[in-house]
């Protein structure tokens, strides 16, 4: 089952292309979406929320056309998105800040309590929900933004780098998490983290210089850590550089050959 469906998508930034012609699907599972800084990783993500237009191309998400402003009302009470830099009130508590995410995702009021409290338990803050943000640690404050995100159980999750700041036995916890909810949606993980993508995800997907560079299982990018000549300290490290040193060496003769 296709969930996402991007057709020839293009974003570009002034004079800096940051996705070029990319064409990807994916269903249900947790996707990690790998690749060095500047790759186009968050361009891609923000896309999706429906945060920013493309330059060009097509998104379908959940049988609508993003390109439709009638539709995408519908899709984003559908989604839920963690932003890289994520945007709270710090004089909120943890319960008031996720209701008003959920207030804002249009949920119904009556569902909307509950939700918020089934959401914070799932980030593990239960004991913190009538904190207030500003009072949080930086860890914390990252699991206030993934509770925000999930409150409305999204079919589409998007989370751009939700590891960063979480302690290691925080980050073992939110892959659980991870795994739980990609049984039944959609969930796109950019990472920098190879561990993460071996922990729990399903499928990766390598962008580098906005183009797709690899796709396949993290076992798949482990073998090919191990047939082909990758550096790094884990298998999937390996495969990491050896597909991206693959994919930059065909790029330029691909392109050759197409002009
Ligand atoms: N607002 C902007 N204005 C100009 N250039 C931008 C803007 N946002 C992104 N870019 C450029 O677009 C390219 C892709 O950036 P993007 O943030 O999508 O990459 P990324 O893969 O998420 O990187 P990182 O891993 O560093 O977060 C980069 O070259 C970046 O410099």
């Amino acid at each position: 089952m296709t969930t996402i469906q991007v057709a020839g998508l293009r974003v570009r930034h002034r004079r800096t292309v940051a996705l070029d012609s990319l064409d990807l699907d994916f269903g249900p599972g947790v996707h990690g979406l790998l690749g060095p800084n500047g790759a186009g990783k968050t361009s891609l993500i923000r896309v999706l929320a429906t945060v920013a237009a493309p330059t060009g191309g097509r998104v379908e998400m959940l049988g609508a056309d993003l390109g439709d402003p009638g539709r995408r009302a519908a899709v984003r009470r559908r989604l839920g998105y963690l932003p890289q830099e994520f945007g709270y009130y710090p004089g909120f508590t943890v319960r008031e800040f996720v209701a008003y995410m959920a207030w804002l995702k249009e949920m119904p009021a009556a569902d909307a309590p509950a939700a918020v409290e089934r959401a914070v338990a799932r980030v593990g803050l239960a004991d913190r929900i009538d904190t207030r943000i500003r009072t949080l640690s930086g860890g914390m404050i990252r699991r206030v933004g993934i509770a925000q995100a999930i409150v409305n159980d999204p079919s589409v999750l998007l989370l751009d780098e939700p590891t960063a700041g979480l302690d290691p036995e925080q980050r073992v916890e939110f892959r659980e998490l991870l795994r739980e909810l990609g049984a039944s949606a959609t969930v796109l993980v950019s990472t920098h983290l190879v561990e993460d993508v071996t922990a729990a995800c399903t499928e990766v997907t390598l962008i580098a210089e906005g183009r797709l560079a690899y796709r396949g299982t993290p076992d798949s990018l482990s073998a090919l850590g191990a047939t082909a000549d990758g550096v790094g300290d884990s298998p999937i490290e390996r495969g990491y550089t050896a597909a991206l040193r693959a994919h930059r060496e065909s790029s330029p003769l691909a392109e050759a050959t197409a002009r």
